[in-house]
């Protein structure tokens, strides 16, 4: 199996869809190994999709996804995941009756290394203090911020090559908001790779390496964070100002 040399996850020419027509048509991105690349976008353009295409959740039409050289199509998505991709999906989702170190557990269902999990969860638990707090609460008495904290945590505990993000902003107030980013902002300062969804570019610029615009299904522009923050007409025109 050869790798591409320096990137994790290669997308060319993806369309993907539900029942009606495309959804997305033709995203090609590359998200190289240690950096973080965001997808900023309006809402219903396609942002979700793309992540729970890369998972093989979404049915992909067309097109070709490398995960570390190797072509993931036709694979189902617990073999995807198994090679090294985490998803942190919107809305958290995780199991409301249980603790946070059973959801947490959960995140590790495909290793049974006892060792590679106790390593796994020292680091959970030192990137998310809070977690180890409340390691025994029940995940529906959490704060949203909380919930996401172990919705991250979770992906983490996959021991992925890289995780996907999706919108980790979403129902939080600002303080909550820069809590959460501080956390991905620690990931980045340990080199992982990281494909992130957000709505509001102005939030991740600061983290992120590369960042596209996806609209209506199509990358319309992609480039460095600090370029896309100057270009009002298109901040104001994709992204309401
Ligand atoms: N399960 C589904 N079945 C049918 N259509 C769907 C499904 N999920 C999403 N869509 C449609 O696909 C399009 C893109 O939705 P998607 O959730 O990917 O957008 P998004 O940019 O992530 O927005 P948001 O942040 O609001 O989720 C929308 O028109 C949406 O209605």
């Amino acid at each position: 199996m050869s790798e591409t040399k320096g990137t994790s996850l290669e997308l060319e020419g993806i369309h993907a869809g539900y029942d009606g027509p495309d959804v997305l048509h033709g995203i090609t991105l590359t998200v190289p190994q240690g950096q973080i690349v965001t997808v900023v976008g309006p809402n219903g353009h396609g942002k979700s999709t793309l992540l729970r295409t890369i998972s093989g959740l979404t049915a992909r039409r067309a097109g070709r996804i490398r995960l570390g050289g190797q072509d993931l199509t036709g694979l189902r998505p617990e073999r995807i995941a198994a090679l090294g991709l985490a998803h942190v999906p919107q809305g958290d989702l995780l199991f409301p009756e249980m603790t946070v170190y059973e959801n947490l557990q959960m995140g590790a269902y495909l290793s049974r290394d006892p060792q590679q999990f106790a390593a796994l969860l020292e680091d959970v638990y030192a990137l998310l203090p809070r977690l180890k707090e409340r390691h025994g609460q029940i995940a529906s008495s959490l704060s949203g911020g909380e919930r996401r904290m172990v919705g991250i945590g979770r992906g983490l505990m996959a021991g992925a090559r890289v995780l996907m993000i999706d919108e980790p902003s979403l129902g939080l107030a600002p303080l909550v908001i820069e809590q959460i980013y501080e956390v991905i902002g620690t990931l980045r300062e340990q080199g992982r790779t990281i494909l992130l969804v957000e709505e509001n570019p102005a939030r991740v610029a600061h983290l992120s390496d590369v960042m596209h615009l996806l609209d209506d299904g199509r990358l319309t522009w992609s480039g460095a964070p600090a370029e896309l923050l100057e270009r009002e007409e298109l901040l104001e025109t994709y992204l309401g100002g």
